[in-house]
């Protein structure tokens, strides 16, 4: 598999059933960061009850395309088990499937652009700008406890692979928020504190979209 992103190919899978393509749609896209453990998809969840979002884990997606028997399987399975970051042309494809099957015009994107070439890919292959960043910042102690008492038998909650993450998340995750803070989209988030003070401060800035 090579790194290059087919660009006539992947913009193909862009289109809806009417040949219609994602970014031509008023699509709402909120990109959802944050270091391992820091509660991304617990308030995801929140915010799709209250909020009337579709949540896309990048993370939750790779493992079901492990699941599938897929071809890249072992590819992603390794990777996920090293905490390293899968070849952006794989998590994209993924991506792209679930907002055109997800009927919704409103996406959390959840631990995704993990890194700049993710970022770049995205960005170059749906043309979709994200209309803000929430930026979950909790500390590394807090999120080591919280990934350790996860108890969902990821192959990456250990130790030795959470170290990992967290490497990774400083080295290559971070540059990213840093890239969308420079442009003002980052809404960064206390997570340290418990879940519903968390979704209080979540609220105030999805109030914009609720529909009362
Ligand atoms: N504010 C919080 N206080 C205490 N525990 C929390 C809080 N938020 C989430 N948790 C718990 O911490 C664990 C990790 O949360 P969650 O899965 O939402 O994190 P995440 O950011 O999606 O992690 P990952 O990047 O590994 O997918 C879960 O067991 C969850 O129940
Ligand atoms: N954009 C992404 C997102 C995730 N991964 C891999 O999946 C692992 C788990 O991700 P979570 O968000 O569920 O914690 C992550 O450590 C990466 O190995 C990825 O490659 N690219
Ligand atoms: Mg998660």
């Amino acid at each position: 598999m090579g790194s290059v992103i087919d660009a006539p190919k992947v913009a193909d899978a862009n289109k809806d059933a009417d040949g219609n393509l994602l970014s031509d749609k008023k699509l709402t896209v909120v990109f959802v960061l944050g270091g391992p453990g820091s509660g991304k998809g617990t308030q995801c969840a929140n915010i799709v009850e209250h909020y009337g979002f579709t949540h896309l884990s990048a993370g939750d997606l790779l493992r079901a395309e492990i699941k599938s028997g897929s071809e890249n399987g072992t590819m992603i399975e390794n990777m996920i088990k090293e905490g390293k970051i899968v070849p952006s042309e794989v998590t994209i494809k993924l991506l792209q499937k679930a907002m055109l099957d997800g009927g919704n015009d409103r996406f959390l994107i959840d631990g995704f652009p993990r890194n700049e070439e993710n970022r770049a890919a995205f960005e170059n292959v749906t043309k979709i700008e994200p209309e803000f960043v929430l930026f979950f910042e909790c500390s590394e102690e807090e999120m080591e406890r919280r990934l350790l008492n996860r108890n969902q038998g990821r192959a990456d909650d250990n130790i030795e692979t959470i170290r990992k993450r967290f490497k990774v998340f400083v080295e290559s995750s971070i540059p990213v928020v840093e890239h969308y803070d420079a442009r003002g989209k980052v809404r960064k988030i206390d997570a340290g504190r418990p879940v519903e003070e968390v979704f209080e401060a979540v609220k105030g800035i999805f109030s914009p979209f609720s529909s009362n």
